[in-house]
């Protein structure tokens, strides 16, 4: 790319055609155990910045990387919001900014909704990859927003569960997840009984209240807990958060930033990198919570994935 010249702008439809869960899930595994090294030589991911909206309840959140060996420099701009319930307007809205990190240059530009929405996704399968039972046969999603589907997509894709089920506090979402997705889900009517037997649970709920209660969670099971990521948010009780060995992305940000960790005052067992890298146990037989914040690492490699196959397209054409 011609360091004078103008940013390439990537928008929705190439990413999304671009993006491939089998090629970003072995890159974002990789990230995220470089991340847990924290060796600075290697990766610099401070946490991110959030400025409020108050007028608009919401956040800015500046999310940099620096990644040495990789080459890579990026931020992420994604604003979310804590929106009025039925609310048809998105929680989150992001675009991704790639840099030369020896000229300073922005070589370019890319919506960040579907890197968001896969990358996101993709960290949470990492998780229970790592952390269900490996006889694992049912998995429940809160939620039938954006993540809900980006979910639904990389988990059956990854794993063979014998029945998917969704619950939403309105049946008109549901019923709309239902025909957009390409496989079979059970439709639930409460939070109980979608997560009732269940062996894999994901909360991609806009709450900031708690809607899982751990009274309700089979012991053994894993939770990726994704929404609530406010420091006063809470999308899943104390309950749960004591009863489970508790793994997150990054633990500063999980410190700084998710009501679920810093209100139960539970301890933070290990990063998932740790996982990866070896340094910690995965607790398999055990309930588990991965707590999901979002890394810019996680955006760094998926902008760069895309970023390699639209050159690679570009120079077949
Ligand atoms: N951990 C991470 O890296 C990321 C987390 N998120 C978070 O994930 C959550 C879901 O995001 P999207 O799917 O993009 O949002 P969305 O707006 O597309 O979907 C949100 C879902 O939550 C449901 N919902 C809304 N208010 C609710 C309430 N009070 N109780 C129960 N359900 C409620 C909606 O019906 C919908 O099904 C948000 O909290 C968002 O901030 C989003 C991106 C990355
Ligand atoms: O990592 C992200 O991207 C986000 N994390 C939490 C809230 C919205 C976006």
């Amino acid at each position: 790319v011609d360091m004078a010249g103008p940013p390439l702008i990537i928008w929705e439809r190439e990413v999304e055609q671009l993006l491939l869960y089998a090629e970003l899930v072995p890159r974002l595994e990789d990230a995220l155990g470089k991340f847990s090294r924290r060796d600075n030589a290697e990766v610099i991911q401070p946490v991110r910045t959030t400025v409020a909206l108050q007028k608009h309840n919401g956040f800015l959140g500046v999310m940099p990387t620096y990644m040495e060996n990789d080459g890579l420099l990026c931020a992420k701009f994604v604003c979310f919001y804590k929106r009025e319930l039925g609310s048809a307007l998105p929680a989150t809205q992001a675009t991704v900014v790639l840099l030369n990190p020896q000229y300073g240059n922005v070589e370019a530009v890319m919506d960040g909704d579907v890197i968001t929405g896969m990358r996101t996704a993709a960290v949470s399968a990492v998780s229970a990859k790592l952390l269900m039972r490996p006889d694992a046969e049912v998995l429940a999603i809160l939620g039938t927003g954006k993540q809900a589907l980006s979910h639904y997509n990389v988990f059956t894709e990854m794993f063979s569960f014998k029945e998917v089920r969704v619950w939403s506090h309105r049946k008109e979402g549901i019923e709309r997840f239902r025909q957009s997705v390409s496989g079979p889900v059970t439709m639930c009517v409460s939070v109980e009984e979608a997560v009732t037997g269940a062996d894999v649970i994901v909360t991609v709920t806009r709450c900031t209240e708690p809607v899982l209660f751990g009274r309700w969670v089979k012991p053994g099971a894993h939770v990726a807990a994704v929404g609530a990521c406010r420091p006063n948010w809470r999308e899943v009780d104390d309950v749960l958060m004591k009863e489970a060995v508790v793994y997150v992305d990054s633990r500063d940000g999980a410190m700084t930033e998710s009501g679920d960790v810093i209100l139960s005052g539970v301890e933070v067992f290990a990063e998932l990198g740790d996982v990866i890298n070896g340094t910690k146990p995965a607790h398999r037989e055990k309930t588990t919570v991965f707590k999901s914040l979002g890394m810019a690492v996680e955006d760094a490699v998926s902008a760069k994935l895309v970023l390699d196959k639209w050159k690679a397209k570009a120079s077949q054409s």
